[in-house]
């Protein structure tokens, strides 16, 4: 196993990279000092196919585990499936020496997390990411939350977990869609952050869409470096952290505007990041060359590259719920050529009509 510490002022917690992890999250769950009932929330997709094995080893632990299923879907990450997560904490007894399990991907893990960041006022909690965009991202860093029906992600905290395992294992069932929506988020550090790591990408693009056990590992361990490099010097998106927000302004936008159904949130992003490499373009950041390097990494890995046709109007009015909006403009990220970020302000008008005029 790979284990990336991240250190905080709040507290520091580990990073498990590796395969057949699952079978050691009690021990593991013991280890950084947890006790009593522990919760894990799932839903129908992943808990046939992990939670028994979760479950048992949180006994042979000694934890007293109950499951929570969860419906399966973006659509499903809100305040009335959190309450009913509420519900079954309090029906199952659990006091402020218990813990919850999120065991699946992003949605699971945001919405877990925030149930323990609120409940009795805060419990801790375990990342189990399912996902490779889980394993690479979302579990990591503390953003926990739920979205509104007017924008994604408008309700939340940051809370971190206590500890986070991620089994590389799990990957194998995952769907194709849902695995390459992950290489999203992966391509995102390349761009902005890493620039031999996406020189990487791009000369493995058969390993990756094979699913490589090894590549898999050591791209998954890089971007969790990553991550915690920043969020260890940001956590609550003072300034650098936004830098994680590449590719998301519009993303997030089209992934709304789509009423969740048809974008996932890595193919958003996908495309949110290469509305963004042509604005950084247009800017000065970067080169034509640079925005076709992205462009054809996105293609090659299976993602979509077009944007959803939406109105300006629509795309405006979604824009303005971003929260890195201040006073009406917004702050943008943009790839400095590639491996590399700069800062640059645009009103949601200003995107939304380079946006459209595009097509
Ligand atoms: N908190 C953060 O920092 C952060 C970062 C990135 C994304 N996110 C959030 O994460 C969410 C997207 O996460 P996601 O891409 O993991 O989507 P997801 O949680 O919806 O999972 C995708 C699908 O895969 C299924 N699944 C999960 N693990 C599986 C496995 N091992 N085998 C088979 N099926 C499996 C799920 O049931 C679901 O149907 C979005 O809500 C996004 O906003 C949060
Ligand atoms: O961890 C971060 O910071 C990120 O921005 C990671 C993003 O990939 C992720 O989608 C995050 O949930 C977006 O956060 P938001 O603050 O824009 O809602
Ligand atoms: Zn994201």
């Amino acid at each position: 196993m790979k284990t990336i510490t991240i250190q905080l002022d709040s507290h520091s917690y580990d990073i498990g990279i590796g395969e057949g992890l699952l079978s050691g999250i009690g021990a593991a769950c013991k280890a950084v000092g947890l006790a009593g009932v522990a919760a894990v929330v799932s839903n129908p997709t992943v808990a046939p196919l992990y939670a028994d094995q979760v479950v048992s080893s949180l006994q042979e632990a000694g934890f007293t585990p109950v499951t929570i299923e969860i419906p399966d879907g973006e659509e499903y990450k809100t305040s009335a499936t959190l309450n009913g997560v509420y519900d079954r904490l309090i029906e199952a007894g659990l006091d402020r020496r218990s813990f919850i399990v999120a065991l699946g991907g992003g949605v699971v893990g945001d919405l877990a997390g925030f149930a323990a960041a609120t409940f009795l006022r805060g419990i801790p909690f375990v990342q189990v990411p399912t996902t490779l965009l889980a394993q690479v991202d979302s579990s990591v860093g503390g953003k926990t939350g739920i979205d509104h029906p007017l924008g994604k992600n408008l309700i939340g905290a940051f809370y971190q977990p206590h500890l986070v395992l991620a089994d590389v294992s799990t990957l194998k069932t995952l769907s194709d869609r849902h695995y390459r929506a992950g290489l999203a988020e992966v391509i995102k550090y390349g761009v902005v952050l890493d620039a031999e790591l996406f020189t990487l990408l791009e000369t493995k693009i058969d390993g990756l869409l094979k699913r490589d056990p090894q590549l898999l590992g050591r791209v998954i361990a890089r971007c969790c470096e990553i991550k915690a490099w920043v969020v260890e010097q940001d956590e609550r998106e003072g300034g650098l952290r936004a830098v994680l927000n590449y590719g998301h302004t519009l993303g997030h936008a089209f992934e709304t505007l789509s009423g969740y159904r048809d974008l996932v949130h890595g193919e958003a992003v996908a495309i949110g990041m290469i509305q963004a490499a042509v604005l950084s373009q247009r800017e000065g950041y970067c080169t034509t060359s640079d925005v076709e390097r992205i462009t054809t990494l996105i293609q090659l890995l299976g993602l979509p590259t077009e944007a959803p046709v939406v109105s300006v109007e629509d795309l405006v009015r979604s824009l303005a719920k971003d929260k890195k909006n201040r006073s009406g403009t917004l702050q943008f990220i943009c790839n400095q050529g590639i491996g590399s970020y700069a800062f640059h302000q645009f009103t949601p008008a200003q995107l939304a009509e380079a946006c459209c005029s595009g097509r």
